[in-house]
């Protein structure tokens, strides 16, 4: 069959890509009539679904296309409960039961292990959340050129969807950003043009506590708040009138192209320049740019289970690599006779001693280096570890640092991942140093997403 353009034709769903959409191959035939495959990209469609869709360039070898109508639906597809589900790129899998997005997620992990010959057995079904909507303490909105407050479009970092709700953050922050949305309408302020570099406003960052309610409001502008005094005192007036449990609203003064929520200089409206969390009974400082688990609920489990893994004794000496603020640290420091902690962020090894301070934790030792020389020189001050935890970024640890900690021999590690397939690849590293997967347990902390994290147990053999 030859396509035209603007030609609506039904593709049947194969299956998900990395990011959850749909993935389906049409055959066509090209000017010399001989067959070309088509390959499609739909998003908001499920496995083995047939959807009618618009082929809008057919000449081209790969399209994404949106689905105009579901023919054959999933057994388990669901009515997505958040109106601008179709459109903002925040959570893609609403249209899925909750049930059916975490076998998808078992699935997920089972492959990435099985594909580096590990026995997908030792998988566990994944761990979901009671309730899993407002689950999020932490967002980072953006300002449309225009000054509307919202979320990327799915697939379009240059658009930004105004929001009037977000179903996975917690309820008061969405309250408190809207309250901004309006300021910033009442002031008539201007947004940020990534693309001409110019505009005042770029990102809003809400975080909250859910242990203690404090709340942090962090507006992101290229200029300085003394250049906008009447409207910065207007937000500061609205704010602590509304909203009370706001402890910390600051504004922070970017004008680097990168466009994340860092900051040259910061400025505190109101309050302090951070807020106070708790995660298993430990006391948290959390300033702007600490990164904190952002699912707590979720986060207790892996903490839980990271315990109960590990299974750490008074006499033994552990490593706690890509610490952090200290969020395991912490509590396995009260479990354990020594415990030293390794992560690259100064700001945050600053935090992870302040936090253990403020929680009357003393046998700890905390270190701000690259995770490889960290490891060397922890080894050299306080000898082999019975036991380590790691838990690095989505890159992995990369087999560098896996074979150092192969080297340095503790009987037993928990692996804390956020990605499946950098964690199958990083455990297979260890398998010359004669150490053994005994389970993998996968926990939700995204739902509506598909990312999934899993806390896992190796044992030296
Ligand atoms: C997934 S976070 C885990 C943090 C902590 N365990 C927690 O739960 O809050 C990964 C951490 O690894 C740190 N990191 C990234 N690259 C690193 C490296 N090369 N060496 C040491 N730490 C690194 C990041 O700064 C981040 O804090």
């Amino acid at each position: 069959m030859t396509i035209s353009k603007g030609e609506m034709m039904v593709a049947e769903i194969s299956h998900l890509d990395e990011k959850g959409s749909g993935r389906a191959e049409v055959w066509r035939k090209n000017e010399l009539g001989n067959p070309k495959k088509l390959k499609l990209t739909i998003p908001m469609t499920l496995p083995g679904e047939k959807v009618r869709v618009t082929v809008d360039q057919p000449e081209r070898k790969r399209r994404k296309a949106m689905p105009d109508v579901i023919v054959e639906a999933h057994e388990d597809r669901t009515a997505p409960l958040c109106p601008h589900f179709d459109k903002c790129g925040g959570c893609v899998w609403q249209h899925w039961s909750y049930s059916a997005q975490l076998n998808e997620k078992t699935k997920h992990v089972q492959h990435a292990i099985h594909a580096q010959g590990f026995d997908p057995k030792l998988v566990k079904e994944t761990m979901g959340m009671g309730e899993p909507w407002r689950y999020r303490n932490k967002m980072e909105f953006t300002f449309s050129p225009e000054g509307a407050l919202g979320l990327h479009e799915q697939g379009n970092f240059r658009k930004i969807i105004s929001l009037e709700t977000c179903l996975i953050a917690g309820e008061e922050m969405v309250e408190a950003a809207m309250e901004v949305a309006e300021w910033v309408k009442v002031h008539q302020l201007k947004g940020y043009n990534k693309d001409l570099h110019e505009g005042l406003l770029r990102h809003l960052m809400v975080r909250q506590s859910f242990a203690t309610g404090e709340i942090m409001l962090a507006v992101f502008a290229t200029e300085s708040p003394q250049d906008h005094q009447e409207a910065v005192r207007d937000l500061a007036e609205r704010i602590e009138q509304k909203f009370p449990q706001v402890k910390s609203l600051l504004w922070l003064e970017n004008t680097n192209w990168a466009d994340r929520t860092q900051a040259e200089k910061s400025h505190i409206l109101a309050g302090r320049d951070y807020i106070h969390d708790e995660m298993d009974g430990y006391k948290f400082r959390l300033w702007f740019d600490t990164f904190f688990q952002t699912n707590p609920t979720q986060a207790q489990k892996l903490v839980d289970l990271a315990i109960g893994m590990g299974k750490p004794q008074k006499t033994e000496r552990m490593i706690d690599l890509f610490c952090g603020v200290g969020t395991f640290s912490l509590p396995f420091a009260s479990k354990v006779g020594k415990l030293a902690g390794i992560e690259i962020v100064e700001t945050s090894i600053e935090s992870a001693k302040r936090n253990a301070e403020d929680n009357g934790i003393s046998n700890t030792e905390f270190l701000a280096k690259d995770a490889r020389k960290g490891i060397d020189q922890v080894l050299e001050s306080f000898g082999h570890p019975e036991l380590l935890l790691l838990d690095p970024p989505r890159s992995g640890a990369g087999g560098k640092v896996m074979r150092r900690i192969g080297r340095s021999k503790p009987e037993r590690i928990v692996y804390v991942s956020c990605n499946p397939d950098t964690f199958a690849t990083d455990i297979k590293e260890l398998e010359p140093f004669g150490y053994q997967l005994k389970m993998v347990q996968p926990v939700d902390l995204f739902p509506h997403t598909v990312h999934v994290e899993c806390v896992a147990l190796l044992e030296l053999q």
